[in-house]
């Protein structure tokens, strides 16, 4: 696990196939904001690659590119080999329903239980013999270790479990590649453990892409094959998590040894501060 890549140290680990999501020069503007400004990056196919960066820097923006809900403003974005551009509607359906989501709110539907969560994208899209739904839940069960929960409500869950209950729902039509937005948000060390210990598991035992964006470096370290640490609209650092967190640049002295001072600005940007107060600048 988490071999260090016996290339090129600034690219990603090389793999037989081409990248599972190529991102080429993208331009996204949000609300007049500049959020990309000419964004490179690849996510090799079987590896998981975290997307890291200071709050409000698109993390959460480049997963809705990667998944067609947000268009670019320039630039391109290939999904499996697929321009999400070139797709319609219905192509972009069929692609999303490839990638599996976990959040950081498990969203389990409180009402049914930790089973029938587990069912439900297979009850909602596909009409299989109920034997077959319930050797697959009970699959994916085992397989994040609480097949023996499977008639437990969501409210009986602890937040740990919660969470595995949402991993086996998001593996549950085996997915082609998995997004992990902000996985580890609120779980005790045991949970966090679990469940990343987890990620790494499903990726390498289903062959599954994954693009896993957290703050937690010390967890990152562990799991992730490959970090972009993006700022300033783009990749403002890339390697394997060990040899980043070795490396010494103003970037990855202030975002992963977590000191206050560097590139990214204490203050948001701002008007004036003076004029903001009402003063003339330069006045008396
Ligand atoms: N629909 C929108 N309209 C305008 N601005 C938006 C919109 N969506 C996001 N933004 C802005 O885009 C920027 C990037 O947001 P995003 O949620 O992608 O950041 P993030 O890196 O995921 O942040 P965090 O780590 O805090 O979750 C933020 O400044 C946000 O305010």
């Amino acid at each position: 696990m988490n071999a260090r890549p016996d290339h090129n140290p600034d690219q990603p680990p090389a793999t037989d196939s081409p990248a599972y999501v190529r991102v080429r020069g993208v331009r996204t503007v949000l609300g007049g904001k500049t959020i990309f400004d000419g964004l490179d990056l690849d996510i090799p196919r079987g590896k998981i690659t975290a997307v890291m960066g200071p709050s409000g820097t698109g993390k959460t923006t480049l997963l809705r590119h990667i998944t067609g809900q947000l268009p670019v403003d320039a630039g391109e974005i290939r999904v499996d080999g697929r321009n999400l551009a070139e797709l319609s509607r219905n192509q972009l359906f069929e692609l999303r329903e490839t990638i599996g989501y976990l959040f950081q709110n498990s969203a389990l539907l409180t009402d049914f239980s930790v089973f029938e969560n587990v069912a439900f994208p297979l009850r909602q899209h596909l009409r299989l013999p109920e034997e077959i739904v319930r050797n697959i839940v009970l699959t994916r069960l085992q397989a994040v270790g609480l097949r023996g929960a499977a008639e437990l409500m969501p409210a009986e869950l602890s937040g740990g479990m919660a969470r595995r209950v949402a991993l086996a729902r998001a593996i549950v039509r085996d997915p082609g590649l998995m997004i992990y937005d902000e996985p580890f948000v609120g779980l005790d060390p045991i949970a966090l453990n679990q469940v990343l210990k987890l990620i790494r598991t499903l990726n390498d035992t289903l062959g599954i892409t994954s693009v896993l964006v957290a703050h937690e470096f010390a967890a990152v370290r562990r799991a992730a094959d490959w970090v972009y640490l993006i700022a300033g609209g783009k990749v403002a650092a890339q390697g394997h998590p060990e040899e980043l967190a070795e490396r010494d640049s103003p970037w990855t002295r202030q975002f992963f040894g977590g000191e206050a001072d560097g590139p990214v600005p204490f203050q948001y940007p701002a008007r004036d501060y003076a004029a903001d107060l009402g003063f003339q600048a330069g006045g008396a």
